[in-house]
C-alpha cells in the first residue's frame, strides 16, 4: 500500500510513445500550458518517475464503465434522471478504512433513495471517492508559514517542514488507496448492501431518531408503501437489490492524471483517450483558466467532465467552456457545477443557463451548495451553515423552474461519520459544538443526519 520512491525509480516505462502521434502532440501542448495549483516538487525528475510508474499499472476503472456513466449522464442532461455526487472534501490515507468508506456510501445511498422517490427519476450516484486526494488552496503557506497542505497525494497534514514537502511517492500510495476503496465500492454496489429495502430501513431509523423526524414521516411512509406494493406485485427484480455507483475526483494533479491516461476503448468501441484514474473527472474553480493545462487536458478525454463555475463566471465564458469541452455536442458530456453562494445564485445563474441552453449544448446542470457558502467562525473553524446550503439549492431549483431547464443534480461534501463541521440542521450544531468532532483535513462536510435531512428537504422541492 505504501511503495517507496525506490519502487518508483525501479520501474522503467516500456516505450515512451503511448498514444497516436496527433494525440501525443495535443497532450504535449496541453501539459506545457500554465498549470495552477501544482506542487513544487523538490526533485521534478522523481515526479516524472512516479508518473511513468503509473503508466505501467493497471487502470483504476475501465472504458466500459466510463461509457456507461456517460450514457447515464446523457439521460440526466435530457431531464430523464437526476445526479447525486457526494463524498469527502479530501480523502486521506489514514481515513481510507472499511468503516469510513462504508459509511460514506451508505449516506450517498440513503440520500439517493429519497431523491429517487421524490423526483420519480433514476438517480445517478457518483462518489467523491477513490482519488479525491488533491486540494487546491487559497494560499501557498499556512498560518505557521509552512507549505500548505495540498492533499495526501502531495504532502502530509502534519505541521512539520519535512512532512509538508511535496513527495511524489505519495502518488503511488494514492493509486493504491484508490484501488482499495474502489474495490469495496464495486463490491458494495453489487452485493446487496445497496438493497432498496435495506437502505430505506436506514432512513426509517433516521426519521425515528432525528429531532425533525416528524416532518419527514409522511414521505418515509409513502416510500414504505411503494416498496410494499412492489414486493406484493412481484416486481422484485435485480434492480432493487444492486445499484451502480461511480467514482469521481478533481483532476488537479497533472502528473497523476497523466500517468493514468490510456489509449483504449470499450470492447465494441473505438480507441480514445481515457483518464482511467476515475469514471468522471472535474476541473475546479481555481484551475479552470481557459488557456491552462487543466482545460486543455480535459478537452482531450473521453470521460464525462465536470466544471466548477463560481459567481465570477460570465455567460460568454460559460459558452466558451461548453464549446471547448463539448465540441461534439454530446448530451451529458459536460456537467456544469454552479457554486455561487446562496446570496448570488439567483442573480448570477439565470444568465448562464439561458446562454448555454441557447447554444444548443445539452449539459447537466448541477448545484454545489457547499463551496460558495464557506466562512470562518469566530472560533477559527472553517464552516458552512445548513440553512445557507439549503437556500442555495432552493435558488438553483427556482432558477431552473423559471427558465424551464432541468435542475440536474447536487454536488455535496459529506461524510458518513458523525462529525461536527457544518452548523445547523435539525441537531442544531452551533459554533461551540464545532470543536467536538471537527475531523476534516480541508473543508467542512455535512454529517450523515444533515445529509439525509438535506435529501428530505430537497425531496419536498422536487415533488410535482
Ligand atoms: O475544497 C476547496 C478548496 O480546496 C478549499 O476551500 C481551499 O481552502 P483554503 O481556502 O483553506 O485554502
Ligand atoms: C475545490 C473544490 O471546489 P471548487 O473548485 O468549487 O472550489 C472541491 O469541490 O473540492
Amino acid at each position: 500500500m505504501n511503495p517507496t520512491i525506490g519502487d518508483i525509480t525501479d520501474q522503467r516505462p516500456r516505450g515512451l510513445a503511448r498514444f497516436p502521434d496527433d494525440i501525443e502532440a495535443r497532450l504535449a501542448d496541453a501539459v506545457a500550458r500554465p498549470a495552477d495549483q501544482q506542487p513544487e516538487w523538490p526533485d521534478p525528475a522523481r515526479a516524472r518517475a512516479a508518473r511513468d510508474a503509473l503508466t505501467q499499472l493497471p487502470p483504476l476503472v475501465v472504458p466500459g464503465e466510463v461509457d456507461r456513466l456517460q450514457a447515464r449522464l446523457s439521460q440526466v442532461a435530457q431531464g430523464q434522471a437526476f445526479l447525486l455526487q457526494a463524498g469527502d472534501c479530501a480523502e486521506t490515507f489514514d481515513g481510507n478504512t472499511e468503516s469510513h468508506v462504508t459509511a460514506n456510501i451508505r449516506t450517498l445511498l440513503q440520500m439517493a433513495v429519497v431523491l429517487t422517490y421524490a423526483a420519480s427519476l433514476p438517480v445517478v450516484k457518483i462518489g467523491r471517492i477513490a482519488g479525491q486526494y488533491a486540494k487546491p488552496r487559497s494560499n501557498a503557506t499556512d498560518a505557521l508559514g509552512l507549505p500548505v497542505y495540498r492533499g495526501d497525494i502531495v504532502n502530509s497534514l502534519d505541521p512539520a517542514p519535512g512532512a509538508r514537502a511535496a513527495d511524489p511517492s505519495r502518488m503511488l500510495r494514492a493509486y493504491a488507496h484508490s484501488a482499495a476503496s474502489l474495490n469495496l465500492v464495486r463490491a458494495m454496489a453489487a452485493s446487496g448492501v445497496a438493497d432498496l429495502g435495506r437502505v430505506h430501513d436506514w432512513n426509517r431509523d433516521f426519521v425515528r431518531t432525528s429531532s425533525a423526524g416528524e416532518r419527514y414521516e409522511a414521505l418515509a411512509g409513502e416510500i414504505d408503501r411503494g416498496l410494499s406494493f412492489m414486493a406484493a406485485s412481484g416486481a422484485d427484480h435485480g434492480a432493487l437489490h444492486t445499484t451502480e455507483i461511480y467514482a469521481s475526483h478533481e483532476a488537479l494533479l497533472l502528473e497523476y492524471e497523466h500517468g493514468l491516461l490510456r489509449w483504449t476503448g470499450a470492447p465494441a468501441g473505438e480507441p480514445r483517450l481515457y483518464g482511467l484514474s476515475s469514471h468522471m473527472l472535474w476541473i475546479g474553480e481555481r484551475t479552470r483558466r481557459p488557456d491552462g493545462a487543466h482545460i486543455a487536458l480535459a478537452s482531450l478525454l473521453a470521460n464525462p467532465i465536470g466544471l466548477k463555475l463560481g459567481p465570477g463566471t460570465s455567460p460568454e465564458q460559460a459558452v466558451e467552456y461548453v464549446e471547448r469541452l463539448d465540441p461534439d455536442n454530446v448530451p451529458g458530456r459536460l456537467t456544469l457545477i454552479s457554486r455561487m453562494g446562496s446570496e448570488k445564485v439567483r442573480d448570477v445563474l439565470p444568465a448562464l443557463v439561458e446562454k448555454v441552453e441557447a447554444s444548443g449544448h445539452r449539459v447537466v446542470w448541477q448545484c454545489d451548495p457547499m463551496h460558495g457558502n464557506t466562512y470562518e467562525a469566530a472560533s477559527g473553524y472553517k464552516t458552512r451553515n445548513f440553512d445557507r446550503i439549503l437556500d442555495e439549492v432552493k435558488g438553483f431549483f427556482e432558477v431552473h423552474k423559471a427558465l424551464g431547464s432541468h435542475p440536474g443534480g447536487l454536488h455535496i461534501e459529506l461524510t458518513g461519520d458523525d462529525v461536527t463541521e457544518c452548523l445547523g440542521g435539525a441537531e442544531q450544531i452551533d459554533e461551540d459544538a464545532l470543536a467536538l468532532r471537527y475531523e476534516t483535513s480541508c473543508d467542512p462536510r455535512l454529517n450523515p443526519k444533515q445529509s439525509v435531512e438535506l435529501a428530505f428537504l430537497v425531496a419536498e422541492m422536487l415533488r410535482p
